[in-house]
């Protein structure tokens, strides 16, 4: 229907009393229908839509786009249907949330014209649901507000800030083998002890706090996550709670609502207890830059201004941890910070900083759980570490010769990325590589990790976990764009050396103390990926106790 029969109709509408003699409720209808139309023509029209045409996508329908396909589908039947659209319509898809243009890439060439430069900084309109929960916090800020932020924030996690963590990483991590000892001998979701851990964790170290949270209170506020990502999820990728005035009038807003009052309970009373409790003169610690080490540690084929800070930050310096540092920022009347930054960012990196390393380390127990010849190999190269001390505390400098260990983790993070999905906003128009496309500016570039990760024509085998795909020979050869669980460029993760040092620890720990067990396969996985990427069936695996001799 051309624009000037709509326009007739509409005339002939209002010259006979707009109502064609029939009842208001048909003459509603007939109006809404008109303007549906009329919209849709618009919509076809437009420069955007016409300017993605060629770009292939599944089959819309008028309005909805694609929006359709995920009705009434779970969270791991939503990723199941993307996926299996994927593969068939190749390495770069679009799809239609009624008006919104999202553009999904799987090509490292393309990742890296987003990712890599200062241009596609902005966070997409997707990661706005994040907000009465981050507020500004660095995951979703833009601008000027992010970048002086991380400016902030990144030194936190310098190198011998990390090294200072590795004793408490231990504790925590003899702590938690000594709970799930309990459940030797029998299947049971290891999540659950990890997501417990990683918070416990985070509060000691990055939040500083010296007495945890009475009863089980990190693991309601893991558990308020896991749910609360539910709510987000369902937001992003459902037409009709995107919208705010549709949404406030549902369950999942009072589901939302819950959730949110655990979290931002908790995080508030982590902020009170370490303010109430800061010294400054006996917080942070002092040393001397080795920057030599620094240069040995830059081993897993990833580098970002995390690299640069440690390599350029010579000299001795005192160092405080992240909720210090800013407790202290917010004092100094020269410093751009506030209260609200505090808790923006404390709740930013609670989040970010548990969730995707509780589900990494459950992915990789798993993974040794099914690949005993794996399993063997960690375990052999933990004894010719520890000798036969193999209860010993662990030490920094031992985290540096588990490069085995480091090839395992990698290729968990390779195969079951925790962030399987990034998006950004294009600041303008950009031409990709993979194809005669052009994306318009305003577009939401989904960047699918999982789906990198899995390309035959760069991990020959793609779907066999094989930890020596990160041997240095085989990373010299490969982009450096088809890596990237931490995402990459200016916005890659603040927390991927303190997530690489923390695993470690806690893996050799657990590796040491259990033979791990699966009675599953990798087939029998069935991926969610509500934000962070998990297994809706469990984390399933049993443990048996490593004996040693005891001391005489
Ligand atoms: C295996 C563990 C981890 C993985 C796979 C991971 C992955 C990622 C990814 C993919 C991003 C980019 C997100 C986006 O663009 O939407 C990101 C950002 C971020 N991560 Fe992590 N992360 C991990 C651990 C951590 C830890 C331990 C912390 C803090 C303690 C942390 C803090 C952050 C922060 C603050 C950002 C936002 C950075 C910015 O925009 O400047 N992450 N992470």
């Amino acid at each position: 229907m051309s624009v000037e029969t709509v326009q007739e109709t509409l005339q002939q509408a209002a010259k006979t009393g707009g109502g064609f003699g029939l009842s208001p409720l048909i003459t509603g209808l007939v109006g809404t229908l008109i303007v549906m139309a009329l919209y849709e023509y618009w919509h076809r029209n437009s420069r955007k839509y016409r300017m993605v045409a060629n770009i292939p996508s599944p089959p819309s329908l008028p309005l909805l786009g694609q929006a359709h396909l995920a009705a009434g589908l779970s969270n791991a039947e939503i990723l199941a249907v993307g996926l299996g659209y994927l593969n068939k319509y190749g390495e770069t898809m679009k799809a239609w949330l009624g008006n919104v243009l999202l553009v999904f890439l799987t090509n490292p060439n393309d990742i890296e014209l987003i990712l890599s430069g200062h241009q596609h900084l902005g966070k997409a309109e997707e990661y706005r649901y994040f907000k009465p929960w981050f507020g500004d916090g660095l995951l979703i800020s833009n601008g000027h507000h992010w970048r002086h932020h991380r400016k902030m924030i990144a030194p936190t996690f310098h190198q011998s800030i990390l090294k200072s963590f590795v004793p408490t990483f231990v504790e925590h991590s003899k702590a938690v083998s000594g709970r799930m000892a309990k459940e030797a001998g029998k299947a049971f979701d290891v999540h659950d002890y990890m997501s417990q851990t990683t918070v416990d964790i985070l509060l000691s170290t990055a939040m500083g706090v010296k007495k945890l949270p009475e009863g089980n209170k990190s693991f309601e506020y893991a558990q308020a996550v896991v749910d609360m990502c539910d709510v987000i999820h369902k937001r992003q990728v459902k037409l009709l709670y995107r919208l705010d005035s549709i949404y406030k009038f549902t369950k999942l807003r009072e589901k939302g609502d819950r959730m949110m009052n655990i979290i931002l309970g908790m995080t508030r009373n982590v902020v009170k207890e370490r303010k109430d409790n800061f010294q400054p003169e006996t917080s942070g610690i002092v040393e001397e830059t080795d920057q030599a080490a620094i240069k040995a540690q830059v081993t897993e084929g990833l580098r970002d201004d995390l690299d640069d800070i440690d390599e350029n930050d010579v000299g001795a310096k005192r160092r405080l941890a992240l909720l210090d540092a800013m407790v202290e920022m917010a004092k100094n009347p020269d410093i751009e910070w506030n209260e609200k930054d505090i808790m923006d960012e404390v709740n930013t990196i609670m989040f970010e900083g548990h969730d995707t390393t509780s589900a990494g380390s459950s992915f990789a127990l798993c993974m040794m759980g099914i690949h005993k010849d794996v399993q063997a190999r960690v375990f052999a190269e933990q004894k010719a570490i520890f000798g036969d001390q193999m209860q010993r505390d662990c030490t920094f400098a031992d985290t540096m010769e588990m490069k085995y260990l480091e090839r395992v983790i990698l290729e968990t993070l390779r195969l079951y990325p925790p962030v399987p999905v990034i998006a950004r906003r294009l600041d303008h128009d950009v031409k990709l590589t993979s194809g005669p496309y052009t994306v318009p500016k305003g577009t939401t570039c989904v960047v699918l990790q999982y789906c990198v990760h899995r390309r035959a024509d760069i991990y020959p085998n793609p779907t066999k976990f094989d930890p020596d795909n990160f041997l240095p020979e085989r990373m010299a050869n490969r982009h450096y764009y088809s890596f990237i669980p931490f995402s990459a460029g200016p916005r890659s993760c603040v927390g991927r050396k303190y997530a690489m040092l923390k695993l470690k620890v806690l893996l050799s720990t657990v590796v040491r103390n259990f033979i791990i067990h699966s009675t599953e396969t990798e087939a029998d996985f069935k991926l969610q990926a509500d934000i962070i990427l998990k297994l809706e069936n469990g984390f399933n695996v049993s443990l048996e106790q490593r004996k040693y001799p005891t001391a005489a």
